[in-house]
């Protein structure tokens, strides 16, 4: 499903003519198949954002190509690579990246209202996927006005609305307590097993990293195979 290979990228950083450059990826190659969870630990600094980065099309890398199906996407102009990640790419972040103005039903709503989807449509999909995480009794509540998991609920909903296939994630659990955390771990993974969704996952965080059927560690620009756990 997902194909990246032999990524290099160095920054530079530091004023003109007197930059320092940090090569950040040196050589990522990683197959990710259909329905699997992937996460990728590393410490801070160690290239896991810039590397997601790569993978959905948000920067180009200096070398190596990601293919995603048979779609090449680092060969794809922004506009065409737009449109490829809107279609196939959900996202999940650590501090939810709601709209503040927007009711929790509103968020999950918006990308099918930016798609152009009929308004009844949009109404039906939206709270069908408001069940499935849980949040029907919150639906009309505002951001301000949702505990931490509900608003990660919330956005989870939000990435899976269009239904992409590959879902995602920096750090999803990173601001939640750990009851919360085991909370949106269990909904990642019983979105995988029901929905048969694939999911890459950067983070630090070792209980993250265990709801993954295959781990790697991000170090000195080189991915460092983890674990095993089977897939489904
Ligand atoms: N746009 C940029 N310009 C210059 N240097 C950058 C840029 N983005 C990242 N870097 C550098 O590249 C390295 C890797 O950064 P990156 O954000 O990918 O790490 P990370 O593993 O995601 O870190 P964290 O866990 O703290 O988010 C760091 O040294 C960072 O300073």
């Amino acid at each position: 499903m997902i194909k990246i290979q032999n990524l290099h990228h160095t920054f530079a950083i530091g004023k003109k003519g007197k930059e320092r450059r940090i090569p950040v990826l040196k050589g990522v190659t990683l197959e990710v198949a259909k329905g699997e969870i992937v996460a990728i630990l590393g410490k801070s600094g160690s290239g896991k954002s810039t590397l997601l980065n790569v993978l959905a099309g948000f920067m180009a890398p200096e070398s190596g190509s990601v293919k995603v199906g048979t779609q090449e996407t680092t060969a794809l102009k922004e506009a065409q690579m737009a449109d490829f990640r809107l279609a196939n790419f959900g996202f999940i972040f650590q501090n939810f990246q709601l709209m503040p103005g927007l009711t929790a039903f509103e968020n999950v709503e918006l990308p099918l209202k930016i798609k152009g989807v009929a308004a009844e449509e949009r109404r039906t999909k939206v709270k069908r996927l408001l069940e499935e995480v849980g949040l029907v009794e919150v639906a009309d509540h505002y951001p301000n006005e949702l505990s931490g998991g509900q608003q990660q609920r919330v956005s989870i909903a939000r990435a899976l609305i269009t239904d992409p296939p590959i879902l995602l994630a920096d750090e999803p659990t990173g601001s939640l307590d750990s009851e919360t955390e085991e909370e949106i771990l269990a909904l990642i993974q019983s979105l995988n097993q029901s929905l048969g969704l694939t999911f890459v996952i950067i983070t630090h965080d070792e209980e993250v990293a265990n709801v993954a059927h295959r781990r790697y560690r991000l170090h000195d620009g080189e991915l460092v195979k983890g674990d095993k756990r089977h897939a489904v």
